[in-house]
């Protein structure tokens, strides 16, 4: 619909009641009654919350919530909750999961829950004696952030330690500390961009400069996880499928173009928790990205092998940056039921939870790959969605599948032309 007239300067939007928004976005964009009252369905968010987890809100958008099973992680089972858009990853994860039981099931290990805090300081002279002043201050800086969240230092966290960088820029040399938080429970980037702040005055004292950037850095290297597995290769079709699944592996590791489509599988697993457990996506999807790249080439987050005995082993290795606690974690109704379902009692475990779900959905996207190919798996899951878009409702979503399924013809053009014969009565 084409409205020359409509302009996106709406000064005081976000100070009107969210009903009167939608009035306004709804006349402005000629939405009808029935779409109205689809947008301003919130779901199961409670409107205050809704409100004020973000701003500007005029509606809700549902994504469906699902369970992963199969899981043993640490020779315990866990249910996975997934929120996502795209068919077939629950089911891939689901389906991986169950061939990674043997034994202990799939081991993984994160580390201590450490955060990095940066302080940028421009317009120093003598940066190198000024690094040295700063590392003499440690202790006293390190006791001042402290003193920022006396909750945190309750449940054994706090500030752990300070490194100082100088870097060459083309505004002369700036100084970059990195302050380190075992933030606990927490994503933690609240936490620590508090601690920054407050303990940037103190450098800026030391220093002579100015302090302009007090932010964490998602590059959370001090957050590392690690997932493993090892099956007997009949759990995935025997020794040939084992070798293609390592073939597969082999050429992320030698092409960036597959690499980061290998890693994209991974994500599948990984976004999708963090979606159920409101975790801050972005921040994991950029330290991930990143890590990839750490040797200066975009490389694979996990590796398959075949190992002496036959079976087929694999790693994960990525930096987590989840939380139990904060966040909107504790906020949306739903993400509070998904950390019972999944019934886990740290941040750290939580994120060896997520590390060992990428893990096993990038195993099924593999084994799919070297043996149907995707699109079986994937354009079966996906025939009802064609069936929906086509227009179908009730039974007729089930018909059209199963008809396109049963013939292999998988396509929205078929769909449609399903979906008017029935409709006209005529048989298919
Ligand atoms: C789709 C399957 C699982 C079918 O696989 P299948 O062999 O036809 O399934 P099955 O009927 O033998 O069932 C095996 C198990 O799979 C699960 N399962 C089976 N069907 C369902 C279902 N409807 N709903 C929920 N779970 C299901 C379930 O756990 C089941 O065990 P059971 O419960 O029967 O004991 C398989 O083909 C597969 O794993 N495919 C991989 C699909 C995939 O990876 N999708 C992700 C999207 S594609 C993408 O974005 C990433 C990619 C591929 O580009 C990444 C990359 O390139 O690396
Ligand atoms: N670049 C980025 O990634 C940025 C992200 N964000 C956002 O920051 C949020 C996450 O920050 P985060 O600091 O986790 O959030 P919060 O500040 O909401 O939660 C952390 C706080 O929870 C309290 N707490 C209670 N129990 C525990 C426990 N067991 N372990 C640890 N802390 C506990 C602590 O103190 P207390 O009770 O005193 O608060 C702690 O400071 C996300 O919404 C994220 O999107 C914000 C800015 C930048």
């Amino acid at each position: 619909m084409y409205m020359p007239e409509r302009s996106s300067r709406i000064q005081g939007f976000y100070k009107l009641p969210m009903s009167e928004r939608l009035r306004i976005i709804a006349e402005m964009s000629g939405l009808t009654g029935d779409e109205v009252k689809t947008l301003s369905n919130l779901g199961n968010l409670p409107v205050e919350i809704a409100d004020s987890m973000i701003e500007n809100v005029v509606g809700g958008m549902t994504y469906p919530f699902a369970i992963a099973t199969n899981f043993k992680i640490n020779g315990v089972d866990y249910l996975v909750p997934m929120v996502i858009e795209e068919t077939s990853v629950v089911a891939a994860a689901s389906n991986a999961a169950r061939m990674l039981r043997y034994g202990e099931g799939i081991r993984a290990e994160a580390g201590p829950q450490e955060m990095i805090s940066q302080i940028h300081i421009v317009n120093v002279t003598a940066p190198q004696y000024k690094a040295m002043r700063i590392i003499e201050a440690k202790q006293e800086i390190l006791e001042h952030a402290k003193q920022q969240d006396p909750t945190l230092l309750k449940y054994g966290g706090g500030p752990r330690d300070l490194e100082v960088r100088i870097a060459d820029s083309r505004m002369g040399p700036v100084i970059i500390v990195h302050l380190i938080v075992d933030v606990r429970d927490a994503m933690g980037a609240n936490t620590v961009n508090t601690m920054a702040e407050a303990v940037a005055p103190m450098l800026e004292k030391i220093t002579g400069g100015q302090a302009r950037l007090r932010i964490v850095s998602n590059y959370a290297t001090r957050r590392i996880v690690r997932a493993w597995a090892r099956t007997p290769s009949d759990e995935v079709g025997g020794l040939d499928v084992a070798r293609k699944i390592m073939e597969a592996s082999i050429l992320a590791e030698i092409d960036p173009y597959r690499a980061v489509t290998h890693n994209k599988g991974i994500m599948n697993g990984i976004i999708a928790v963090a979606l159920a457990t409101a975790q801050d996506h972005r921040a994991i999807e950029a330290g991930a990205h990143a890590y990839a790249s750490r040797t200066g080439c975009y490389k694979p987050l996990s590796y398959w092998e075949v190992d002496e005995q036959g079976f087929l082993v694999g790693s994960i290795e990525l930096p987590l940056q989840v939380g139990i606690v904060g966040g909107a974690t504790r906020v949306h109704p739903v993400a509070k039921i998904a950390l019972k379902i999944l019934n886990v009692k740290t941040a750290k475990e939580l994120s060896e939870v997520m590390a060992a779900v990428g893990l096993a959905q990038n195993l099924a996207a593999l084994r799919a790959l070297v043996t149907e190919g995707i699109q079986k798996g994937h354009m079966r899951l996906h025939a009802r969605n064609l069936a929906i878009m086509a227009g179908a409702t009730g039974d007729l979503i089930d018909k059209i599948s199963e008809k396109m399924i049963s013939e292999g013809r998988i396509r929205y053009d078929y769909a449609k032309e399903l979906l008017e014969k029935y409709l006209r009565g005529e048989s298919t």
